[in-house]
């Protein structure tokens, strides 16, 4: 392997002289990763009055240290394997925390010298807990230097699926899957769309500027910043030169952050001002907020989730957009909703938990955390949450089911099963729906899917349903 075959595309400016602050503090982030059951997402959200404190150039760095190891982490440990005295299973998982950053450095990012990469790691070993095992690091590394072709992949001809799992650091169970599902050549195609470094897609508040606007007002916040042909309202930021919440354009509740497909799943549900909508797992609101936004603010939009957190959050988020018609409810879905507690929906959308298998460009950490078993669990409370909105959505009202995941149980399988005990609810055609921008994404199934491979986008899949009577 060759640094520029798997090289990801930088960031930002990068660090000419490398710094032991970044390095150290994304070792610090894959420890906590590994010591406890918490999410990337929410582990860098603790950390981030350290993250933002550090230089911006380290920032960069650190963002390149952590997300790479963490999406790279199966090809990394291979290649800890073929150079270690010892097995991986017999190194201590900080030191091979501390190897594959290394690793990571010498093997993809051609901004910092070898020596340079060798020396920090070292170094690092020596500071962090692993001072004796400094030479065994410096051997590894050295090692992998000299013989860059010895990374330990399986062979192609002899185990196919062995070989994607490892060249593309994807997990074994996912690749066989995608493989039976896809094809040898488009599986690969998408354990590839899967590593690159996922744009930042902005999604513009027509409420308070036109994308002219906000694009104007964003010129100092990036070196670029272009329009999505495909989603209307979104914009891509190239490049940007500040944090986010640093701009001053966000500050003013101008935009939100979020993915194109993302944004396509709200105007699939096509809310219209006056109406009465339901987002039924609301999170932090960012589909919630764009549902009040196409709205126009008028009418009422219920945001339910059972994160009590969450729902302070997205009442914040409501403020920073000026938006004035969500009213936040915490509900667990688990448990059958009283009728009498709610009122009858224009429009119903669940945007349901799901293994998030469609996300993993953003999240690579769940590689790592998301297990086959898990998908017939996320299918069946899937389901049940369907059912219990059920009777909550109008005659003639829609239901959009949607997720983060390209998997069929978690998919076209949930919506099947609900329909077979709901006949009174029925797939919308295609020719009903008046939201235009959506077709392009909709099958003649009737649902709509995304890929990262085939739109660059986020994968995700809709349904959506009217009830007919
Ligand atoms: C895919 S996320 C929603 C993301 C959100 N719609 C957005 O666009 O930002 C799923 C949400 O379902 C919520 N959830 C999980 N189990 C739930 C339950 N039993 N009742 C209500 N909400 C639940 C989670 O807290 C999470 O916020």
């Amino acid at each position: 392997m060759t640094k520029s075959q798997h090289r990801p595309a930088p960031q930002s400016d990068l660090p000419n002289r490398p710094t032991a602050d970044a390095r150290a503090a994304a070792l610090g982030v894959l420890e906590r990763l590994d010591s406890r059951p918490a999410t990337l997402d929410s582990i860098l959200e603790n950390e981030a009055a350290m993250i933002d404190a550090l230089p911006r150039r380290d920032r960069a760095l650190f963002n390149q240290l952590v997300y790479g190891v963490l999406r790279w982490r199966l090809r990394l440990d291979a290649v800890i394997s073929a150079h270690a005295s010892r097995p991986l299973k017999k190194i201590a998982p900080n030191l091979r925390n501390i190897l594959r950053l290394g690793l990571f450095q010498i093997r993809f990012l051609d901004r910092i010298p070898a020596s340079a990469a060798v020396n920090t790691t070292v170094a690092l070993a020596k500071t962090h807990r692993a001072s004796k095992a400094a030479g065994f690091v410096n051997a590894v590394l050295r090692s992998a230097l000299r013989e860059p072709g010895r990374d330990g992949l399986p062979d192609a001809d002899a185990d196919p699926v062995g070989h994607l799992s490892v060249s593309q650091s994807m997990p074994r169970w996912l690749v066989a899957r995608w493989i039976d599902r896809l094809g040898p050549d488009e599986a690969a195609l998408l354990c590839e769309s899967v590593n690159t470094i996922p744009p930042t897609i902005l999604r513009c508040n027509g409420l308070k500027n036109n994308l002219a606007e906000l694009m104007a007002a964003l010129e100092p916040d990036a070196e670029r910043v272009e329009p999505i042909k495909a989603v209307p309202g979104a914009l891509q930021l190239i490049r940007p030169r500040r944090a986010i919440h640093r701009m001053q354009a966000f500050a003013d509740g101008r935009f939100s952050v979020q993915d194109g497909a993302a944004q396509l799943i709200s105007l699939l549900l096509d809310p219209k001002p006056g109406e009465t909508v339901l987002d039924a797992c609301a999170g932090l609101g960012g589909k919630t907020t764009h549902l009040a936004q196409l709205m126009e603010n008028q009418g009422h939009v219920v945001a339910l989730d059972h994160v009590p957190a969450k729902l302070v959050r997205l009442e914040k988020e409501a403020g920073r957009m000026r938006l004035a018609i969500i009213e936040t409810r915490r509900t667990d879905l688990n448990r059958p909703i009283d009728p009498s507690d709610f009122p009858r929906f224009d429009r119903i959308l669940l945007d349901a938990p799901c293994s998030g298998l469609g996300v993993l460009r953003r999240n690579p950490d769940a590689k790592w955390s998301s297990f086959k078993k898990d998908i017939a669990g996320f299918a069946r409370r899937q389901v049940r949450f369907l059912e219990h909105l059920a009777p909550l959505v109008k005659k003639q009202g829609t239901l959009v089911f949607a997720d983060c995941s390209m998997e069929p149980e978690e998919n076209e399988s949930v919506v099947k099963q609900f329909l077979k005990k709901h006949p009174n609810f029925a797939i919308s055609a295609n020719k009903a729906i008046t939201e235009k921008t959506v077709l392009p994404f909709m099958g003649a199934d009737g649902f709509f899917r995304t890929a990262p491979h085939t739109h660059h986008m986020d994968g995700f899949f809709a349904a959506r349903l009217t009830r007919m009577c």
